[in-house]
């Protein structure tokens, strides 16, 4: 399966900037880039980094500085049955070879693996009329936008996939259910669990 994973290299993860800067929000998501890199090739998956700028990484790069949604449509544009296309972000931190081949092998012209929150966190597209409209309930619009283009849809249902790496709460997710390079930054960077008023939540010893 060729799969497309759609990078923001130039301001990633602004939803960070409480607990990290700048610079440490370009390591851990080039750190998580390279974790979905390599479990897209653990499920058989060919990956192209869609990237608003150039970016020094182990896969083809491919550079479009448009806006995701019109990027993504043109790497969709020759998607169909015989030559279907994945697109998995690269905040997908939790990811494993075993979770996308479950989207890679699922049935249905139009796989669709949820964000919690409403977004859209990988997807499968073997249907040549599909297009993506990211951003808000974009899970929701996703569906529709398939059955409007008279595709079968189909839903993975997946704790690590629809687990997007987007806000401080989310570290707990990546030291708890993570070994990639994302996580070994995380503890080299002095972040480690911790229980705060009876929640998970993560604290930073230095
Ligand atoms: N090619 C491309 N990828 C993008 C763009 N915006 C976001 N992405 C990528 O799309 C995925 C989902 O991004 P978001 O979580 O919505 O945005 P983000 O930039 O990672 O984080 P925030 O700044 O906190 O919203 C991530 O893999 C991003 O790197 C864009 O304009 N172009
Ligand atoms: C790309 C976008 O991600 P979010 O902004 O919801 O993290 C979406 O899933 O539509």
């Amino acid at each position: 399966m060729r799969a497309v994973v759609p990078f923001d290299a130039d301001r990633p993860k602004t939803r960070l900037a409480d607990v990290l800067d700048e610079r440490e929000r370009s390591t851990l998501a080039r750190a998580m880039l390279a974790d979905v890199l390599a479990a897209v090739r653990a499920a058989g998956g060919e990956p192209t980094v869609l990237s608003t700028a150039p970016v020094d990484v182990d896969a083809p790069v491919r550079v479009d500085d448009r806006a995701l949604t019109p990027a993504v449509n043109d790497a969709l544009a020759d998607a169909g049955p015989d030559r279907p296309v994945a697109v998995v972000m690269a905040d997908l931190g939790l990811a494993t070879g075993d979770a996308l081949a479950d989207l890679f092998d699922a049935d249905g012209e139009v796989v669709i693996a949820p964000g919690r929150g409403g977004g859209t966190n990988a997807l499968a597209v073997g249907h040549p009329e599909f297009r993506v409209d990211y951003h808000g309930l974009s899970y929701r619009d996703h569906r529709r936008i398939a059955e409007a283009a008279g595709a079968s849809v189909s839903v993975v249902d997946s704790q690590r996939l629809s687990t997007d790496i987007d806000e401080p709460a989310d570290l707990v997710e990546l030291l708890l259910h993570a070994d990639g390079r994302a996580t070994a930054w995380l503890r080299d960077a002095g972040f480690e669990l911790a229980v705060e008023d009876g929640r998970a939540d993560v604290v930073r010893s230095r």
